[in-house]
């Protein structure tokens, strides 16, 4: 056979296997998968076919007829007519057993769980290399954002000074309705569950485990770096009040939930997630609302900003279907980055926090090494701790009802006065 006439057929083959419709298995029917059903329904043309949904709970009432639904996700698992699988739901223990059998079974999957994947990504990324599947999961970070693909594509070559953004829709959701509405934080966080953005357990969101978990992706895709979740950093709003919202205020400040990437000096690697006091000069101060933002400062590009949707049912629908197109297209993530010289992930840095807290043990328990600003009458205190003492307290922190937002300045634990402009990026 003459070399155009093999190379017309593999475009035909090509070009068959465009035209055959996708014939979807997905699991779970809450906000995102019935935001996934609506947008396929809504586009008939784009070639892929929801042929078959598992839900768990057989008595609860559901938009389609039960006929509709399988009740048993293994079922969806032992059918070979599905080419792809879609697993939507809120259980990560669950997903992980899902997702990794279809991985065995070499199948192409999409997730949007950033718990399960945060937790599994090595065992996922071995998985799919020995059986020759596929793993996609742009939802689970930013919701429609196209975060992952960018790095793991776009900057997989290029070396990153730092990522840093608000990941968590329902944290800014609620921090908006407080700064803009003076909403009660508990209101506020009814309207973002009622809204699909919050997790079915909200302290998910509201103590920064979710935005954790995005930190752990992106730093595989950003710096080819496999973190463990409970390595890093996270500190949330569940003790926000009013007072904070106000400091921030009168700085002319909003405080964000930032996840910071940060590549410091001697390929070092430090992450954290804390509410930050953000000012009007970082494209973050502007990102309101259920939408995300994130800024890529990279070696050569220089800043990137990324901002859109990060939660809802459509937002993350989209980054679903945007995976099915890139299944489809053969396309799959490289991890560039995990064949570049590791990275030394530290955590030996000292932080600049505004701490508000009426625990005299815990300020002892954390060890400022310098006080920058103190105001007894609002009982707040703004100075340098150790990184490794607010991860060795975060569970107390919680309990005793502090609130801590850093400032964005960040130094080595040495207490050398030097900041490090790379940590100060937003
Ligand atoms: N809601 C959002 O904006 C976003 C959610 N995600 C992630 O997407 C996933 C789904 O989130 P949502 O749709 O918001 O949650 P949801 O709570 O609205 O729906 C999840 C559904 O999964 C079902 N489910 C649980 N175990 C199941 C099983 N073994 N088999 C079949 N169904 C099962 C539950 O009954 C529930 O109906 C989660 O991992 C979440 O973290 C990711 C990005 C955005
Ligand atoms: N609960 C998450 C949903 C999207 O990932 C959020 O609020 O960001």
């Amino acid at each position: 056979m003459s070399r155009l006439s093999s190379t017309n057929l593999a475009v035909s083959a090509l070009a068959a296997s465009l035209a055959a419709p996708l014939r979807v298995g997905l699991i779970g029917f809450g906000c995102v998968g019935q935001g996934l059903y609506d947008i396929l329904r809504q586009r008939p043309g784009f070639g892929a076919e929801i042929r078959r949904i598992a839900v768990k709970n057989p008595g609860k009432p559901r938009s389609l007829p039960v006929e509709a639904f399988s009740f048993q996700a293994d079922e969806l698992l032992h059918d070979p007519e599905l080419d792809v699988l879609v697993e939507v739901i809120d259980d990560a223990r669950e997903a992980f057993r899902l997702v990794s059998t279809a991985l065995r079974q070499g199948r192409r999957v999409v997730t949007a769980n950033k718990a399960m994947v945060a937790q599994h990504l090595p065992e996922l990324i071995a998985l799919e290399r020995e059986f020759g599947g596929t793993l996609l999961y742009e939802a689970a970070v930013c919701g429609s954002i196209p975060v992952i693909r960018t790095l793991d594509a776009y900057f997989g070559q290029e070396p990153l000074r730092s990522v840093s953004g608000i990941v968590n829709g329902s944290s800014n959701y609620v921090l908006t309705r407080m700064g803009q509405d003076a909403s009660e934080y508990a209101v506020a966080l009814v309207e973002a569950q009622q809204q699909g953005f919050a997790e079915t357990d909200p302290t998910l969101d509201m103590a920064a485990f979710d935005p954790r978990s995005k930190a752990v992706i992106l730093a595989a895709h950003a710096y080819g770096a496999l973190l463990q979740p409970e390595q890093v950093l996270n500190l949330g709003i569940e003790n926000v009040s009013a007072t904070d919202i106000a400091y921030a205020a009168v700085a002319g400040q909003k405080i964000k939930v930032v996840a910071g990437l940060y590549l410091l000096p001697d390929q070092q690697l430090t992450v954290l997630v804390t509410p930050q006091l953000v000012d009007p000069t970082s494209p973050l101060y502007a990102v309101d609302d259920e939408f995300n933002g994130v800024v890529i400062e990279a070696e050569f590009a220089g800043p990137q900003f990324l901002r859109g949707r990060g939660a809802g049912g459509h937002p993350t629908g989209s980054a679903v279907l945007a995976d099915l197109a890139a299944l489809r297209a053969n396309q799959r993530y490289a991890y560039a980055k995990l064949a570049q010289p590791e990275l030394t992930y530290t955590t030996d840095l000292e932080i600049e926090i505004y701490l508000r807290t009426d625990d005299e043990l815990l300020l002892d328990q954390l060890g400022f090494t310098d006080i920058t600003e103190e105001a007894d009458e609002d009982g707040y205190i703004v100075g340098f701790v150790p990184l490794d003492a607010l991860i060795q307290h975060r569970d107390r922190l919680r309990t005793a009802g502090a609130f801590i937002a850093r400032t964005g300045n960040v130094r080595p634990a040495t207490h050398a006065t030097e900041v490090l402009e790379a940590a100060s990026a937003v």
